[in-house]
């Protein structure tokens, strides 16, 4: 697969492209990464230095791929954190571009706006526009349960309310919906929860919680899940794939005792995940 990519960088530690490149290229996907922002490190240290880009800077990126003739071979267009809401009308731009030349190609958006702890993170703008304009667009999306509970505009305090907020979040658009770190009342203490709904149905894959707080799993799992969905086909699949391997990705992270996921030190986990998980219809 070929994979367009546009969402933040990093250079020290991992998350957004920093997260997400590795494991679909550890898994034999071409990525074509564009970069939203470069920063020295993610914004959950609460400080950082760094640029975040005019969106016109990635328009001349899309273009010069599209002008190389590349973007008929696209399978799909990966987003995530934007920086500023500006950025988002050029990612609906390239996600029109690579759909016109490649009608197949599917749109994942990693609507990333915030988290239970922290609140809403990213610039004001960002919430309405994933909200108003990049849900429409995605064939994808895979929002946490902060997120989930901000585009479906209802709080979820059930895995019943959790299957209708995606169930909303498809009636905009989306085929798929991915929800992470899902925990309702029905969540075991021990455990932490992902839902995958789409038109075949709903699926619940749990695995146990591990004494970690780290960023950038949302944005490998979002990567994982989009490949797998699509040379697979299955969502089932592509759930019980990609929440296995973060799962080995962050047991591998918290037994170092490490800050920063251990994306290149644990990287067989995204091809042969040492234990794997089995998703349950709900
Ligand atoms: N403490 C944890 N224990 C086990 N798995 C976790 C933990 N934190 C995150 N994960 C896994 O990583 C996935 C992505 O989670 P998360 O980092 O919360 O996404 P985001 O950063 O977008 O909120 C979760 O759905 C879960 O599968
Ligand atoms: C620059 C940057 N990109 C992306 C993210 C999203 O990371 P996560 O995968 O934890 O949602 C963050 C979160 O802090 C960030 O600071
Ligand atoms: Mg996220």
């Amino acid at each position: 697969m070929n994979i367009l990519s546009i969402q933040s960088h990093v250079a020290y530690g991992h998350v957004g492209n920093a997260s997400a490149t590795f494991p679909m290229q550890r898994l034999g996907h071409e990525v074509w990464a564009v970069n939203t922002v470069q920063f020295s490190n993610h914004t959950g240290y609460g400080a950082w230095r760094g640029t975040v880009f005019p969106a016109d800077a990635i328009r001349e990126i899309v273009t010069g791929i599209d002008e190389r003739g590349a973007l008929p071979s696209c399978d799909g267009v990966l987003s995530g954190y934007m920086g500023d809401a500006a950025i988002g009308d050029a990612i609906l731009e390239a996600v029109a571009r690579v759909k016109t030349a490649n009608p197949r190609a599917l749109y994942c958006c990693d609507p990333v706006i915030g988290d239970v702890g922290r609140g809403v993170f990213v610039r004001p703008g960002i919430p309405e526009f994933m909200r108003d304009r990049a849900v429409p667009a995605a064939d994808v999306v895979t929002p946490n349960q902060f997120e989930l509970e901000h585009l479906a505009g209802f709080s979820v305090g059930s895995l019943g309310a959790a299957v209708a907020a995606a169930r909303m979040l498809r009636s905009r658009g989306p085929e798929t919906v991915l929800v992470t770190s899902l925990q309702t009342p029905e969540t075991p203490d021990d455990a932490i929860e992902l839902l995958a709904v789409d038109g075949q149905g709903a699926f619940r894959l749990r695995t146990p919680l591990l004494p970690v707080s780290v960023n950038g799993a949302g944005d490998a799992i979002a990567a994982l899940f989009f490949v797998h969905l699509l040379t697979t086909g299955s969502a089932a699949e592509a759930l019980s794939r990609a929440g296995s391997s973060v799962y080995g990705l962050l047991k591998a992270t918290a037994e170092a005792g490490s800050r920063e996921i251990l994306t290149v030190a644990a990287q067989d986990e995204f091809v042969r995940p040492s234990r794997i998980f089995t998703p349950e219809p709900v």
